[in-house]
């Protein structure tokens, strides 16, 4: 087995959130038994001085990484998001800090879509109300205002995984799908695309909200679109709380103009579950709320932990960078003889001629090289033959531009 050049009990693997046991018991089959596994999200400044001796760090959704967090993390090598979404860290500022980030990018969706269906069933019953009241001791027994969903239009925004998933669930139970996605889908079953946003709210008896958090989609729910829906009609977030004006929701809520809405994630949500929720949502009878638990079934959880927890023992041991999702992604053999260099540096010009020289000049063999770049980063490995890689990767530390090195062996 190829060895890192730092003993893997010098390897720091700082897990946050809650990640499952299989993630954990991933790490420790493959040697990495230096584990810190917290429960919660920590704020910016426990972060920061926690990264300070982290090579691995493992999150969720709630973790924000920033400029200052990296700059912290002098030893970062990666970072594995045990979820979907990556936009609670800051993927530039990783990969100018040579960090590489992984995600899970469909081991939840089924989940979610579940969940999502579930709900429209529930909403379209009235079930949030007649249940809050129910457990107030009282008895809303009546069919007004509750619908089948058969035949109801449920209207998607975003059509990526999550989205055409539930496409596909929904039309078994006889609902007419039609979506809005800023890229040309395939249309699953019978779905039918519309053109524009406001064509989806003004159709869909069922709005749901399956878009990741951009500048494009930040408060793209505002009051002027929940005014567009349907009177009566229903609203499910289970995307990012920033993609739902919540004010104009809760104001929609209590007039009615909304029937329900089923809202999972919020601008701003708890550390953990010992902190309180706060939201304008509370009290309302016609919500169903959730706290982020879409995507948190033991299945979906226990497949993220083996597939995250795997991307990053694969970088770490070997420097594989396949669907990393900040980095140029180069797929390396294993090669158990053969040292390895990695090298991450900054794409300008003269970086290869550089680090050729270097190898030139050591009268080195290469094995094998592999380089990939984008716009602002490069990542060369090269096997080398004979025993001067320590030298070598010193030389290669000491080139200008260069963001981080290492050496496997
Ligand atoms: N509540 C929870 O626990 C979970 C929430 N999520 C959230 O769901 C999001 C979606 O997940 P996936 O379907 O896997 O992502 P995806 O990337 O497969 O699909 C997203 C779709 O949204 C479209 N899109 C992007 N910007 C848009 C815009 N301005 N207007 C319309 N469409 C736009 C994209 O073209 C894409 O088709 C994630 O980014 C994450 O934030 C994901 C998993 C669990
Ligand atoms: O997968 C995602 O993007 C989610 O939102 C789920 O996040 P979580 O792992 O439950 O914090």
């Amino acid at each position: 087995m190829m060895q890192t050049s730092l003993a893997k009990d010098k390897i720091k693997v700082l897990l946050l959130e809650g990640v499952h046991d299989s993630a954990i018991q991933l790490f420790r089959h493959h040697g990495y038994h230096n584990l810190e596994i917290l429960q919660t999200s920590l704020n910016e400044d426990e972060l920061c001085e926690k990264v300070k001796d982290a090579h691995l760090l493992g999150i969720r959704s709630r973790s924000q990484l920033n400029e200052r967090v990296f700059a912290a993390a002098d030893k970062l090598i990666a970072v594995g998001c045990f979820c979907i979404g990556t936009n609670q860290i800051d993927l530039d500022a990783a990969k100018r800090h040579g960090v590489v980030v992984f995600n899970a990018p469909f081991s939840n969706t089924r989940s979610v879509a579940e969940l999502v269906l579930a709900e429209a069933i529930m909403l379209l019953r009235g079930i949030p109300e007649k249940n809050a009241v129910a457990h107030e001791g009282g008895w809303l027994k009546s069919a007004k205002q509750s619908f089948e969903a058969r035949g109801k239009i449920l209207g998607i925004v975003g059509y990526g995984h999550i989205g055409s998933q539930l496409s596909v669930l929904a039309e078994q139970l006889g609902m007419h799908i039609r979506y809005y996605d800023v890229e040309d889908k395939l249309p699953m079953g019978n779905a039918q695309s519309v053109p524009t946003l406001d064509d989806l709210l003004t159709q869909a008896d069922i709005v749901t909200l399956h878009v990741p958090e951009t500048e494009q989609t930040q408060w793209m729910m505002g009051r002027r679109q929940i005014e567009r829906m349907k009177p009566g009609s229903l609203l499910i977030n289970a995307s990012r709380g920033t993609v739902v004006d919540i004010d104009a929701l809760a104001e929609a809520l209590s007039s009615r103009h909304l029937a329900g809405a089923a809202i999972d994630v919020f601008p701003v949500e708890p550390k953990g579950n010992n902190d309180e929720f706060m939201s304008p949502l509370r009290g309302l009878k016609n919500c169903l709320l959730t706290p982020h638990i879409g995507g948190s079934t033991l299945e979906a959880q226990e497949n993220i932990g083996v597939e995250v927890a795997g991307k990053l023992v694969r970088y770490s041991d070997n420097g594989s960078t396949l669907s990393a999702v900040n980095f140029p992604e180069v797929s390396l053999p294993t090669h158990a003889t053969a040292q390895r260099l990695l090298h991450i540096h900054k794409n300008q010009p003269g970086m290869l001629n550089a680090i050729n020289r270097i190898i030139s000049d050591n009268e080195i063999n290469v094995a094998g090289q592999y380089l990939q770049t984008d716009e602002s980063v490069g990542y060369v490995v090269m096997d080398i033959d004979g025993d001067n890689g320590a030298n070598i990767l010193q030389q290669l530390k000491d080139i200008p531009g260069t963001i981080r090195a290492r050496r496997l062996f």
